[in-house]
């Protein structure tokens, strides 16, 4: 069953382009990623979702309905953790997570001091007086307190310390594990890899590839590393499916894609010192697919 379902979904400030024909679903219980490059439309396309900007064209529905008009009845059920937090400065942090609890029709206290002591929050600080980081754990109690079914977390790793974001990144998969499905909005790779099931990489307001993290990894590049005891000729590796190709005078470094064989040929005349080939990181290939633009 989805939670999610976009149908060319749109988003124009003005003449400004925010997202274009989004057409994508997210799976119950799945952790979904979505990454792209500053402007690419990932906080437009999770603030559509959330209806606190009106869709231009298009439709979205979460749990079966409309994101527009039932948008009060799917916010029981949604945790929302904006990339920028923005709070009342002079109260308390449990004041403030307790007026949050308040929108929701279940005793949330329980829950508020569990998820503090995780994230190691101290509920009786003032807000003014909390770094950024420590804002941001704020937000991240706030939106998870009323157990929701649907997680919407829009770059929810920025000024968290490496630890924190562990400890965030294990209390995510603790979620999805009770059943809460997530969508995770980030530019940084690494995080995306370790957590998500399927991705979604956007550029420039559309989505240009779709798919699970192992076949973005796996199916479709390798990385090969070589090392020759001879200069490497002009015209090597000039081989269709070869890509990113850095040389040097005895090394070469370079993504393929297509039959191993033929590649296999292009390297076997060569005296070769060492080869390595490995799997692309994420980054390699979503640089790939950015900078390509399109699926080839
Ligand atoms: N309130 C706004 N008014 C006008 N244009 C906007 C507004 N918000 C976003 N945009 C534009 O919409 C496009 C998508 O922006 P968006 O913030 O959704 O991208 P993003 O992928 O979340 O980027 P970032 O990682 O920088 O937050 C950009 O071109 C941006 O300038």
């Amino acid at each position: 069953m989805s939670v999610i379902v976009l149908e060319k979904l749109t988003k124009y400030y003005g003449k400004t382009r925010g997202i274009e024909d989004l057409t994508f679903d997210v799976k119950e219980g799945e952790i979904f990623g979505f990454i792209g490059p500053n402007g690419a439309g990932k906080s437009t396309t999770i603030r559509t979702l959330l209806s606190l900007i009106r869709p231009t064209s298009g439709k979205a529905t979460i749990f079966g309905m409309d994101i527009v008009k039932d948008a009060p009845e799917i916010a029981k059920n949604v945790g929302y953790l904006p990339s920028e937090v923005f709070y009342y400065d002079n109260m308390k942090v449990k004041e403030l997570l307790n007026y949050s609890a308040s929108f929701y029709k279940k005793d949330c206290s329980k829950r508020i001091k569990e998820l503090s002591e995780v994230m190691d929050l101290d509920l009786d600080r003032k807000i003014e007086d909390l770094s950024f980081g420590n804002k941001k754990k704020v937000g991240i109690v706030q939106g998870l307190l009323h157990e929701p079914k649907l997680i919407l977390l829009d770059e929810p790793t920025s000024g968290l310390d490496p630890l924190m974001q562990k400890k965030f990144f294990d209390l995510l998969e603790e979620e999805n594990k009770k059943g809460a499905t997530v969508l995770f909005s980030s530019h940084i790779l690494g995080e995306v890899q370790k957590l998500c099931h399927r991705v979604a990489i956007i550029k420039d307001g559309r989505i240009i590839r779709l798919d699970n993290i192992e076949n973005l990894r796996g199916e479709t590049y390798k990385r090969f590393n070589i090392e020759t005891e001879d200069k490497l000729y002009n015209g090597l590796l000039d081989l269709p499916g070869v890509d990113d190709v850095l040389k040097d005078e005895k090394s070469a470094s370079f993504l393929y894609k297509g039959d191993i064989n033929l590649v296999m040929k292009e390297l076997s005349g060569l005296k070769l010192k060492n080869i390595l080939i490995e799997e692309p990181s994420l980054e390699e290939v979503f640089m790939h697919y950015y900078e390509k633009g399109d699926e080839s």
